[in-house]
């Protein structure tokens, strides 16, 4: 379709949109642990980018991962005002490896560019006017409004807006800005490589030509989407949708239940585990039965529980709520019904 609109000589100029009031998502994450399929996403955006007519992406719902990749290979963005942007990959332990971390820079600058791609986070429309990442936002129909657009800019070329070709926005302290966020991001990431991997391939955007930049993009992308850390992230990507929708035989779902209250419980075994649930349990107020069988287990335990609780209580400026945790070695039915409150 992209390739007969752009070869037509009766289309001057060309529309991309959505399905359904979305722009695009970005690339199917269950595409990402089999063999892919269908055009490759890096050709079909350079087309894109270096067609002779200009191109307009008309952007509502979301353009997210390769959506966004996709949108700034386009020469111009018009977004509706309640879509959302955004390159999420470093949640799934990737990068916006289709060019994103090469031409976001590029358009919006070392700084903002860094911020979005190392947190992931989703812009606004209104903030993605602020920033330069779309040209036009508007309330009224979007793909109407693009249409509109991409017939005002009909015969004006599009070389000039070719973001592979624009170079990145200078900064003063290219080094101590990188060192400094380096350091941030390695912080918070506590190990994840994504996020690191994101810095440098931002570095490279700012200091090589774009056809180095994006060798430099695939060698880390490639580092990345098989490992381990990145299936991890995916899987927890579809485990959080599960959950959401995890009901019991009966029907019943954790956002169609009422939450009943919960005043007594009884742990039982405390190793490491057991103890840290003890704490928690007994900070959010709940009388609990500590039981261990082991008679220096419980011993130590005691103790460890009691500092964990002491502790806590000194952070938050409260007094250690100690009268209420019960402790036992008795696995009898007798200590089990005192739990429960029942006979
Ligand atoms: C060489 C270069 C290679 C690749 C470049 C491109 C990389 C990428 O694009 S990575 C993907 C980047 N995109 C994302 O991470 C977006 C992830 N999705 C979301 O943030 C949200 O789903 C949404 C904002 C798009 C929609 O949110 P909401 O309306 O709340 O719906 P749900 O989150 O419940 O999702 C509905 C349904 O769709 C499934 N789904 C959503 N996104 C994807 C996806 N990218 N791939 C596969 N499936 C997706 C989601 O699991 C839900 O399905 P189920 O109900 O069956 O669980």
């Amino acid at each position: 379709m992209m390739d007969k609109a752009l070869s037509d000589r009766k289309v001057k100029s060309v529309v991309i949109c959505g399905h359904n009031g979305k722009f695009c998502g970005g690339a199917d994450i269950r595409e990402f642990s089999s063999p892919l399929t269908g055009p490759l996403l890096i050709p079909v955006i350079q087309g894109v980018e270096s067609a002779a007519k200009p191109v307009v992406a008309a952007i509502e719902g979301v353009a997210l991962g390769g959506g966004l990749e996709l949108a700034l290979g386009c020469h111009y963005r018009i977004a509706n005002s309640k879509a959302r942007l955004g390159l999420p990959e470093v949640h799934l332990g990737l990068l916006p490896g289709a060019g994103g971390s090469q031409r976001l820079p590029r358009l919006i600058g070392v700084p903002a560019a860094l911020d979005l791609i190392t947190t992931g986070r989703h812009v606004t429309a209104a903030e993605a006017l602020q920033l330069g990442l779309v040209d036009r936002v508007t309330d009224r129909n979007t793909v109407d409004e693009a249409v509109k657009f991409a017939l005002s800019v009909a015969d004006q070329s599009p070389q000039s807006r070719r973001i592979s070709t624009f170079p990145c926005p200078r900064h003063p302290d290219l080094d101590a800005l990188f060192e400094d966020v380096m350091q941030r991001v390695r912080q918070r990431a506590r190990g994840a490589l994504a996020p690191v991997a994101c810095v440098r391939a931002v570095r490279a955007a700012a200091t090589l030509p774009f056809p180095q930049g994006m060798e430099r993009e695939r060698e880390l992308m490639a580092t990345l989407f098989t490992s381990g850390q990145a299936r991890a992230q995916q899987y927890h990507f579809f485990a959080q949708r599960a959950v959401g929708r995890w009901s019991m035989p009966s029907g019943a779902r954790w956002d169609k239940t009422k939450p009943v209250a919960v005043h007594k419980a009884m742990v039982i075994g405390l190793g490491t585990m057991g103890r840290g649930i003890a704490v928690a349990l007994v900070q959010a107020g709940v009388s609990v039965v500590a039981m261990e069988t082991n008679e220096k287990q419980l011993t130590d335990a005691k103790q460890a529980i009691s500092s964990m609780l002491e502790r806590g209580a000194k952070r938050r400026g409260v007094a250690p709520a100690l009268d209420k945790i019960r402790y036992s070695s008795d696995h009898s039915r007798r200590s089990r019904s005192a739990l429960t409150g029942g006979p």
